[in-house]
């Protein structure tokens, strides 16, 4: 069903993305993959295109970066577009407010919602003129709930999702599906991105404390792949997947 389509995936370098890459490889998918880290894409691309004969296209790039993001999306135009975008590169540098971690603030807006918009820029007017395409944005479990530390990542899930059922709205008319992903605690790399130590270690306990099972990035990959290969009439709009252990 997906085999020959091309997808490009931000923050493959790790997780969800990585995780992904690899699902979507193994049906046949040519692949676009985007993060900061080249030499884990570089890797990855070579075991792909070795295992699964699919073609893989690296544009190592900070989603946050306008011009460049621009000109990635230029080049994806002159190979001839994409037909799914996985919007999935984030960040989650949680505090409280009141430290006043403003820095980190600003790299969550920058990379969690303006890095997520300059990609849906990037190709979505290529697919409303093909007429096809399948834009899915993760944005978390904290798109529709928040909790102590995380107001600004809280914040920018909350938009990701606004701006994932507005885009659904929007492209119905030209056959472009939109799907927002809202996963629970998946074990990746994303705790490591929070800097203020006592909380990274609260959120890793909490994460990985004994006897608690957990989601995989491959959990979500496979979630991703079951609304990508819906019959082209159905709409997955949104996919809310929890650990049965989490309870908010
Ligand atoms: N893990 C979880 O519990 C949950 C995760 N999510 C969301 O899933 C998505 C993927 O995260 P996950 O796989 O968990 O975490 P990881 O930290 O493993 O992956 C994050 C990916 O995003 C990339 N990335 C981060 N910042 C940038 C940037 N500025 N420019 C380009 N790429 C960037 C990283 O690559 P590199 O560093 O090489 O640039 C990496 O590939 C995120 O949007 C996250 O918010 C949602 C709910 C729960
Ligand atoms: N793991 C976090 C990701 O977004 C969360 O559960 O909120």
């Amino acid at each position: 069903m997906l085999q020959g389509k091309t997808a490009w995936i931000t923050g493959a370098s790790s997780g969800i993305g990585e995780a992904t890459a690899r699902r979507l490889a193994k049906e046949g998918v040519n692949l676009v993959l985007t993060a900061r880290r080249e030499e884990k894409l570089v890797a990855l691309a070579a075991e792909l295109e070795a295992k699964y004969g699919v073609a893989v296209a690296l544009e190592v790039a900070d989603v946050s970066d306008r011009p460049v993001m621009e000109v990635v999306g230029e080049k994806i135009a002159e190979r001839g577009g994409v037909d799914i975008l996985i919007n999935n590169a984030g960040t989650m540098p949680i505090s409280p407010i009141l430290s006043g971690r403003v820095d980190e603030w600003e790299q969550m807006i920058d990379v969690n919602i303006k890095g997520v918009l300059y990609a849906i820029n990037a190709v979505y007017s290529g697919m409303a003129e093909r007429k096809s395409g399948h834009i899915v944005n993760i944005s978390s479990i904290a798109a529709r709930q928040t909790y102590q530390s995380a107001g600004v990542y809280a914040g920018t899930k909350h938009a990701v999702r606004a701006i994932s059922d507005t885009l659904r709205k929007e492209a119905i008319r030209f056959g472009v599906r939109v799907t927002d992903i809202q996963p629970g605690a998946v074990a990746t790399e994303l705790p490591d991105s929070i800097n203020h130590p006592k909380i990274r270690d609260a959120v890793k306990a909490n994460m990985y404390a004994e006897g608690s099972e957990i989601l995989q990035p491959d959990d979500i990959a496979n979630a991703i792949y079951y609304a990508l290969t819906q019959p082209a009439y159905i709409d997955v709009s949104e996919l809310h997947i929890r650990p049965v252990i989490q309870e908010d």
